[in-house]
């Protein structure tokens, strides 16, 4: 995943016109993380969601999604929300906000969500391609001038990500750059600062009033299925230093990719798909443990990586559940998200005894 990230962000990079090699360096420490998400099968598809609308906040996301369907993607060129069908061994790319800010917006991260299902459960795996915590973000100065004045405030990535991930604990408006005012961020112990409210009755059954989306975040039923999502074969990265004609198409398809969706597919990407499918399969066992066995190694101060069955954003929680990885052994953090605290941290995995595979995929 890391390599392929590092593939795909020099075809961005050549794309937007820079060297290939202009974001070497940000990620020497990086703060890459993998998570794998459980989508249970629910009983009120209508009034919850499987994740909520959001955008990514590092600069790129690999995903695997299964062929259960569900994730949903805000079209960039007119607003409309399509759904992404799955193809069989295919990555997703999303566009991140690190690469809107650092381009000034010539491209967007792309909003997404996924949908629960009353039918089948889902598994899907994202790689976040995050950098070091040091690094200050903002347009690059290839993107300003006169006529495009920055478009964006500057923010020291590690402080962002301490803020979102040391902030579990208490309810937090995260507001840093247009770019990122959509970005996942989670909260926990809601419950306390909110009201009760009333279960609500959905064609199958009550409904947990936590999981209730408000009326105007819920799925509808109309979204269509997209024609044309980019569909880029990569195996001309195999040969890219001796045939120029194909990398130079690949760095076209790449840049008309981010520019008018924001996301992409890729195909002969070079990962293993035994390496997949071993992951999806650890994944499974993983998530079809007890609840009590799955809490064993559940995200708390100590240990912000782990097991959540508790993603909320606005007091609503997401029909799934998940568990998270750094990738960085350590991967070295801020310790507080208070702007001039320069304490580090180092974090480090929990991993749950069964199955024992799940650390080695
Ligand atoms: O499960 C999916 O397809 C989407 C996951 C996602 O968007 C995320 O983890 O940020
Ligand atoms: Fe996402």
């Amino acid at each position: 995943m890391q390599k392929l990230s590092s593939k795909l962000l020099e075809l961005i990079a050549l794309s937007l016109g820079l060297e290939k090699d202009r974001f070497n360096g940000v990620f020497k420490e990086s703060t890459n993380f993998t998570c794998l998400n459980y989508y249970p099968v629910c009983l009120a598809p209508e009034l919850t969601l499987g994740l909520r609308i959001h955008k990514d906040p590092g600069a790129m996301t690999i995903l695997a999604q299964d062929d259960a369907g569900g994730l949903e993607v805000k079209m960039i060129c007119d607003g409309e929300w399509i759904s992404v069908k799955p193809t069989p061994g295919a990555y997703i790319i999303n566009v991140g906000d690190l690469i809107q800010v650092w381009s000034n917006d010539k491209y967007e991260s792309v909003e997404h969500r996924v949908k629960a299902n009353s039918e089948k459960e889902r598994f899907s795996s994202a790689f976040f391609l995050n950098p070091s915590r040091y690094i200050w973000v903002e347009p690059l100065e290839e993107f300003i001038n006169e006529e495009n004045p920055t478009k964006h405030k500057g923010y020291l990535w590690g402080k962002y990500f301490a803020t979102r991930k040391l902030s579990n604990f208490k309810k937090v408006e995260v507001e840093l750059s247009k770019g990122a005012e959509y970005s996942t961020i989670t909260v926990r112990n809601h419950q306390s600062t909110i009201p009760k409210k009333k279960k609500k009755k959905s064609a199958m059954g009550e409904v947990d009033p936590d999981f209730i989306q408000a009326v105007e975040h819920r799925p509808k039923p109309e979204i269509i299925e997209a024609e044309g999502i980019p569909l880029i074969d990569l195996s001309p990265l195999i040969s890219l230093e001796s045939d120029s004609d194909g990398s130079a198409r690949l760095v076209a398809e790449i840049g008309d990719a981010c520019k008018n969706w924001g996301f992409f597919q890729v195909i002969n990407h070079g990962v293993p798909s035994k390496a997949r499918e071993r992951i999806e399969l650890a994944s499974k066992k993983f998530f079809a443990l007890s609840k009590d066995e799955k809490k064993k190694v559940s995200r708390d101060e100590a240990n912000i990586f782990g097991y959540s069955d508790h993603e909320i954003t606005k007091n609503i929680r997401d029909w799934k559940e998940v568990f998270d990885c750094t990738i960085e052994n350590p991967t070295i953090i801020y310790a507080t998200d208070e702007p001039d605290d320069e304490e580090l941290r180092e974090l480090t995995n929990q991993w749950p005894q069964y199955p024992p595979e799940l650390r080695q995929v």
